[in-house]
């Protein structure tokens, strides 16, 4: 399986919770790839927490770091990236996420808050009605996210093993969607 994506990175997205670093480090193991987060390289790098950054820099100074620990993350190969919720934001991001394949973990919201109702970790949960919150994120994002290229519909019950099955089935269907996509514009 690990020449699967013959080196080209796998990019998990999709909302706070919604499992981007618990299947991602599966998927590196089934890929003989090397895991990485985009937020833990950052806490790591500011040696602060996101809330602290949140706090100090504002949002937009965490979404310029975010872009930059991107850039570089994206110059390496055989990684699965778990990257953070807001990384479709910006424009710029997805020029370095189209360097590999892109898939989206699309989960509900009741299922993400019932994930996430006791974590204080996000700042952009901090608000007096957090599931609401949640609600217009995802709505927000949802045309972004869907960019992907691959969504992946995760349902209440399914455990991160069987997320990775799925996400690793659907990875060859991409792969020849991609190659008929060059020959199409070579014709
Ligand atoms: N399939 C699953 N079933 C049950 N719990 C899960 C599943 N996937 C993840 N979780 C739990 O949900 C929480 C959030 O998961 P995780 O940290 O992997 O999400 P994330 O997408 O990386 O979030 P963030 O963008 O905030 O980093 C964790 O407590 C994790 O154990
Ligand atoms: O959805 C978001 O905007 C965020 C998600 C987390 O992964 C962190 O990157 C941060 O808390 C922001
Ligand atoms: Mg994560």
């Amino acid at each position: 399986m690990s020449s699967l994506l013959q080196g080209v990175n796998l990019y998990l997205i999709g909302m706070m919770g919604a499992g981007k670093t618990t299947v991602g480090h599966i998927l590196a193991k089934q890929l003989g790839y090397v895991f990485v987060d985009t937020d833990d390289i950052i806490t790591q790098a500011a040696k602060k927490s996101i809330s602290e950054i949140f706090a100090t820099e504002g949002e937009a100074g965490f979404r310029q770091i975010e872009s930059d620990v991107l850039g570089q993350v994206c110059a390496h190969t055989k990684l699965t990236v778990a990257t953070g919720g807001g990384i479709v934001l910006r424009r710029e991001n997805w020029s370095y996420l189209h360097h590999g394949l892109i898939v989206w973990l699309d989960v509900p919201v009741d299922l993400l808050y019932a994930r996430l109702a006791e974590d204080t970790t996000r700042p952009l949960l901090q608000d007096a009605d957090p599931q609401g919150k949640l609600r217009s994120l995802l709505e927000q994002r949802t045309p972004l996210y869907s960019q992907a290229d691959l969504r992946i519909p995760v349902n209440a019950g399914e455990t991160p093993e069987q997320i990775a099955d799925q996400v690793m089935q659907a990875i060859p269907s991409v792969l020849k969607k991609q190659v008929g996509e060059q020959g199409s514009r070579g014709r």
